[in-house]
């Protein structure tokens, strides 16, 4: 089967075509173990359309999913896509599965925008512009909060009133869940151990970056929060803060509104705030130089996450495995030197060499002393998006 996978961002698509055949199960989790039972998937094109919005170059989704057919057209010889695959961030409490979307899935997508503002518009969008486009065909949406529905209320609480929770639907809920459950199944196939006996840690540092705690190949616990603003220092975002500097800003002379708040928060924050970029390599060379603003973002990301890793580490009784996944986990050796180093009372050691070896492969980075095995472990979303996709098309007949 053909499948189209989307990944919409506000003014951006990212788009694959795979070609999916055996048959894999609904689930994303399923989705890594169906590898082990030979699903083959190919990657047959892929791409970008940019500066989507008011301001860019196109106009809207709408006329980006023009863009998206021709470029299809071109790109397949005349190939027909069999069904779509979009990543959609938010999917609340209602979803725990991948689902085939209807008309009032999307809706429901819609009404939990306020919880996504950069993420879900963008998703509902595509959707719809492929029902007007290609209304025949079937659209599955896989949702980054799946994954941690299996959070114990302990964690996904606040310790806030009932009432906004019960309300307002105020609980953390997390998010890059098809990575964190992608590169779960991955590392436990490459240990040799079954999924539902791995306990550890596993780090997705991209733009966007969340750790969740892994127990008996479930998320119990994650970093992100009720919107992915939460946890770790992003790239843009200021993870953890105390909730009162937001009220310290909305009050006083030169009041903040909720709109200024958002935009420091979540645009004008973390690496680029204390560093002054966001891009992982530029810090690095700067910090390796001598910037003094440089080394501190570094530092500050790492000691951060180091203290989730511990936290987590007694979370599931004990971590066998700590993995690092997506664009700064994958490729930046100094940054995983770091956060090594800083695991120490853990007894956890690195291979430098090993470290700095540059690959698509999993790889084992822990030196043979080490109390944790440390993976590097590519992520693949749309791979499971892909496989979870098919899996729930072909259900359909
Ligand atoms: N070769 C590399 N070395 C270090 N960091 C990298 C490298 N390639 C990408 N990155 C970092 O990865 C991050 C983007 O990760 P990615 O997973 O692609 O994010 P997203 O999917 O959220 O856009 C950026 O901070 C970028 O600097
Ligand atoms: C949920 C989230 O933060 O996604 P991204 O990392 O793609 O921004
Ligand atoms: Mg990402």
């Amino acid at each position: 089967m053909l499948v189209l996978v989307i990944n919409s961002g506000s003014s951006s698509i990212k788009y694959q075509v795979r070609e999916v055949t055996g048959a894999p199960a609904g689930s994303a989790a399923d989705a890594a173990a169906a590898q082990v039972a030979g699903v083959e998937d190919a990657i047959l094109t892929k791409g970008l359309i940019e500066n989507i919005g008011s301001s860019g170059a196109v106009a809207d989704h709408a006329e980006a999913l023009d863009l998206l057919a021709a470029r299809l057209d071109e790109e397949l010889n005349g190939r027909e896509i069999d069904v779509v695959g979009h990543r959609v961030v938010h999917g609340g409490e209602r979803f725990s599965e991948p689902v085939l979307i209807d008309n009032e899935i999307v809706r429901t997508i819609e009404r939990l925008a306020p919880l996504a503002p950069l993420h879900n518009p963008a998703a509902a969008l595509g959707i719809r512009a492929i029902q007007k486009k290609w209304p025949h065909l079937p659209q599955v949406a896989v949702f980054d909060t799946a994954f941690h529905r299996t959070l114990p209320e302990r964690a996904w609480r606040y310790a806030i009133p009932d009432e906004l929770y019960r309300l307002r639907g105020i609980r953390r809920y997390g998010f890059h869940g098809t990575s964190h459950d992608y590169v779960t199944g991955r590392a436990a196939e490459h240990l040799g151990v079954p999924r539902e006996e791995l306990d550890g840690v596993v780090a997705h540092l991209g733009n966007g970056a969340s750790v969740t705690a892994i127990k008996g190949g479930a998320s119990v616990d994650t970093s992100m929060g009720y919107t992915p603003l939460a946890g770790l220092v992003m790239g843009t975002r200021s993870g953890d803060v105390d909730p009162s500097v937001l009220t310290a800003l909305m009050t006083g002379p030169d009041a903040y509104d909720a709109e200024q708040i958002d935009r420091v928060l979540n645009n004008e924050s973390g690496l680029l705030a204390i560093g002054g970029s966001n891009d992982m390599r530029e810090l690095v060379q700067r910090a390796e130089g001598g910037d003094e603003k440089a080394r501190l973002a570094l530092e500050m990301a790492a000691y951060r996450l180091v203290k989730y890793i511990g936290g987590y580490h007694v979370a599931v009784g004990g971590a066998r495995v700590l993995i690092f996944t997506a664009g700064i986990g994958e490729n930046s050796a100094p940054f995983r030197r770091l956060v090594v180093e800083g695991l120490g009372a853990l007894g956890v050691t690195l291979d430098e060499e090993a470290n700095a070896v540059r690959s698509d492969e999993i790889r084992e980075i822990s030196g043979p002393d080490s109390a944790i095995t440390v993976l590097v472990v590519p992520t693949d979303e749309e791979r499971a998006i892909a496989e979870a996709a098919v899996g729930l098309a072909g259900d359909r007949g």
